[in-house]
């Protein structure tokens, strides 16, 4: 904690960042998935219509896992072939494995992402495989995906705590991370699974991380549950690191992680990053009534304080 210093972000070290602050919107993804009831495919796709009409440049918009293990995602192929694709806008995916790659590439995905994580159980609980096995099923995907010119992005959950095994030493973070940074992912997202993550240990597992990989290719991905979420981004922010993964209206919650609160806010990421003078150029007053579409579509509280503001206020 020695060299944490937050007034650090007002400098202008971070300032000359501003071109480059990439916004991965997650809500139709990680918001949606652990949604109990189905929610429709029209809901889903005038979701992410709306979202791209606010000028997110990136939309992870489904996701093509077993629909064993999350239903909610089964009509993977049906969203991705009926979005209006904005120019501009990257539509992105999960995938699993190659049967997940070769699905997400017949339905025109831009980018794949895998996901691995940081704890053996939680990777067991959440893709019936060790870390190292989780690895080894990422290789073909990874070539696949090389083969056609489709960019990879490497998740690694459970980097701040476990909702199994509790604490998670940073250097199981690094392992990981590493791997998947040689195997060709071209960005490392971070995911703060349960959303127990402070400014402190975010600040130190950062240290950890940014010693063998560099700040430009991790991204922050935050859950609120602990309401530490702007405060980590900050640091994050402090660390030069410029890619934030966040949820409309602070939609969803891993169906593997128990208790785990939705992601950050987009709305409240983008007001934060209006309020340090770094433009990501999202309209976020058409942000603020998509949060409001989706709440009251799926019936669900509005979770971004800066939704909830702009409501009252108007
Ligand atoms: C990885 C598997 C598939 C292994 O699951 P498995 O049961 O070990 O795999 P399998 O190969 O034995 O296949 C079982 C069945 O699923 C089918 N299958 C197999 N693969 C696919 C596929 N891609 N698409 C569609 N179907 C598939 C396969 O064909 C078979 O069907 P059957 O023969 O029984 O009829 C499974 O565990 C799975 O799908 N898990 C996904 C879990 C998930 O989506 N979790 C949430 C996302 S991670 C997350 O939220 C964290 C993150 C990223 O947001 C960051 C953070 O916050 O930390």
């Amino acid at each position: 904690l020695k060299t944490f210093k937050p007034a650090l972000i007002f400098n202008t070290r971070v300032q000359k960042f501003s071109d480059f602050i990439k916004i991965v919107e997650v809500g139709p993804r990680d918001g949606l998935q652990n949604e109990k009831e189905i929610v429709s495919t029209e809901t889903k796709v005038e979701l992410i219509n709306r979202l791209s009409e606010c000028n997110l440049k990136f939309i992870e918009a489904t996701s093509f896992v077993s629909p064993k293990w999350v239903p909610q995602m089964k009509d993977h192929e049906q969203v991705m072939q009926t979005i209006n694709r904005r120019k501009g806008t990257k539509y992105s995916a999960l995938a699993p494995n190659l049967k997940g790659f070769k699905s997400a590439l017949a339905s025109k995905v831009d980018e794949v992402a895998v996901f691995a994580a940081a704890s053996e159980t939680f990777s067991q609980k959440n893709i019936n495989c060790s870390i190292q096995e989780s690895l080894k099923r990422f290789r073909p995907v990874l070539d696949a995906a090389n083969e056609h010119n489709i960019p990879v992005r490497g998740y690694v959950s459970c980097v701040l705590g476990c909702p199994y095994e509790g604490k998670i030493k940073p250097s199981s973070v690094v392992a990981v991370a590493e791997q998947m940074v040689s195997m060709g992912c071209y960005e490392i997202s971070l995911g703060d699974t349960i959303g127990v993550g402070t400014p402190g240990s975010t600040n130190n597992l950062l240290s950890e991380v940014l010693h063998s990989i560099s700040n430009e290719i991790i991204a922050l991905h935050c859950h609120d549950t602990y309401g530490q979420a702007l405060a980590n981004i900050l640091t994050g922010l402090d660390k030069g690191i410029t890619v934030f993964d966040s949820s409309v209206a602070g939609l969803g919650g891993c169906p593997y992680a128990k208790g785990a609160s939705g992601n950050v806010a987009s709305e409240d990421v983008i007001y934060m990053l209006n309020g340090l003078g770094l433009n990501s150029g999202v309209d976020l007053e058409q942000l603020c009534n998509v949060g409001n579409f989706i709440s009251s579509s799926i019936n669900r509280r509005n979770a971004s304080k800066v939704g909830q503001a702009m409501l009252n206020k108007n």
